[in-house]
């Protein structure tokens, strides 16, 4: 549908790794869903990540942050290298971002597509969202480490969890829950993390209060991972922590066919600040450089990132294309075996079945 011109400005940040490789495929995409319809890209790369990191020294500086706010939206491949010290772009990079953004919804669907080769021999009807929690918890860098290096070494990582914060990102929760099949989990471990673990189990039980409609039930994470894998159909929405939501949605990944299609959206819902849409892959040294990484998580990310943006039409034919390409992946497996194509052919059949 023709609407009237406008333009989108899009903050991207390939990153390392994969992260390099599967952007160019989500822009390739980005830019034929929306082929004709009157609104048009506005981009500015940023080169941040561990080249940067290694000629300057700087991960995000705040002129980087300055402009990066100032756009619509924000399209990011992964960070982190084996040449940099580990957590250096992890913190300083990517939480900063999400931090200073203010995304304390991390949105990540998990939808398995009929036929497509998963772990599972019987995997039902996987379609569920969680709802992880983006800005508090354990990786808020709260803790520190005292006698380093000695046998006396004590190391601590608190997590910090408000009732502001839990609160928010729970509504979003019962939202999503209620535009969906209405049934809400809550994943936490409060038979043990009892001051945190009742905050979030006070907070579910106070604001579902407000959507009657909604059904509730509860696992601890250890118990989610295991039904995670014998029954996934059980989950409609989880809503759960940043360290426990960033652990289900990998497994959540694997059931599904692969990490390679699973997307991310850390989303600022008051719209203070620009949303950012990711893979939920990293940057995958093992096979960063060979052209063979899966684009399809960064492909879906492109189309939460459209609905975010309010162009929903062409966020429905990035997710119909991709579903047209899960149906060939189907085929192929029937046929005989798994399809084997690089990077940027699948790019390439996902961004030419937009434009047909
Ligand atoms: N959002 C981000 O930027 C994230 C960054 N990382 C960083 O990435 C680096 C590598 O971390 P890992 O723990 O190895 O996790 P990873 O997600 O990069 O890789 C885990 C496994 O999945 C495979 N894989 C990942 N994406 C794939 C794709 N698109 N297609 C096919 N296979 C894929 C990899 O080859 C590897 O075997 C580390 O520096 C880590 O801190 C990790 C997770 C998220
Ligand atoms: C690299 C971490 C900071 C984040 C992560 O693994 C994730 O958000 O999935
Ligand atoms: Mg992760």
């Amino acid at each position: 549908m023709t609407q009237a011109p406008h333009t989108i400005r899009l903050a991207v940040i390939p990153g390392d790794g994969i992260g390099k490789e599967v952007v160019p495929e989500g822009l390739k995409v980005l830019d034929a869903a929306l082929a004709g319809t009157g609104a048009s890209i506005e981009r500015t790369d940023f080169d941040l990540g561990a080249e940067r990191w290694h000629a300057t020294g700087d991960t995000l500086t705040d002129e980087d942050l300055a402009a990066i706010k100032e756009h619509d939206a924000i399209l990011l491949g992964a960070v982190g290298d084996p040449s940099v010290p580990s957590g250096v772009l992890e913190r300083g990079l990517l939480l900063r971002l999400r931090f200073e953004l203010d995304h304390y919804v991390n949105l990540r669907p998990a939808k398995h597509y009929p036929g497509v080769p998963t772990p599972l021999t019987e995997p039902g009807d996987i379609d569920f969202v969680v709802v992880r929690e983006g800005t508090e918890g354990l990786y808020c860098g709260n803790g520190g480490a005292v006698r380093v290096g000695t046998p006396h070494e004590i190391a601590t990582e608190v997590s910090v969890n408000t009732a502001y914060g839990v609160e928010r990102v729970v509504r979003y929760a019962f939202e999503q829950a209620n535009a969906r099949r209405q049934r809400l989990t809550l994943v936490h471990k409060h038979n043990v993390l009892v001051h945190a673990g009742h905050l979030w189990r006070r907070t579910v039980e106070a604001v579902g209060a407000e959507y009657p409609g909604v059904s509730v039930d509860y696992c601890h994470v250890d118990a989610a991972t295991i039904y995670m894998v014998t029954d996934p159909a059980r989950f409609d929405v989880i809503v759960t922590d940043n360290l426990f939501g960033d652990i289900l949605t990998d497994e959540a990944g694997a059931i599904t066919g692969g990490i390679g299609l699973a997307a991310s959206g850390n989303i600022n819902p008051d719209r203070a600040f620009p949303s950012m849409f990711e893979p939920v892959h990293g940057s995958a040294p093992d096979i960063a450089g060979q052209g063979i990484a899966d684009p399809t998580a960064t492909i879906l990310a492109v189309a939460l990132l459209l609905e975010h943006i309010g162009e929903p039409d062409a966020a429905a034919r990035v997710s119909a294309a991709v579903d047209a390409d899960m149906a060939t992946r189907a085929r192929a497996n029937q046929e005989g075996g798994p399809l084997t194509r690089s990077t940027s052919e699948i790019g390439d059949a996902i961004a030419q079945a937009l434009r047909a």
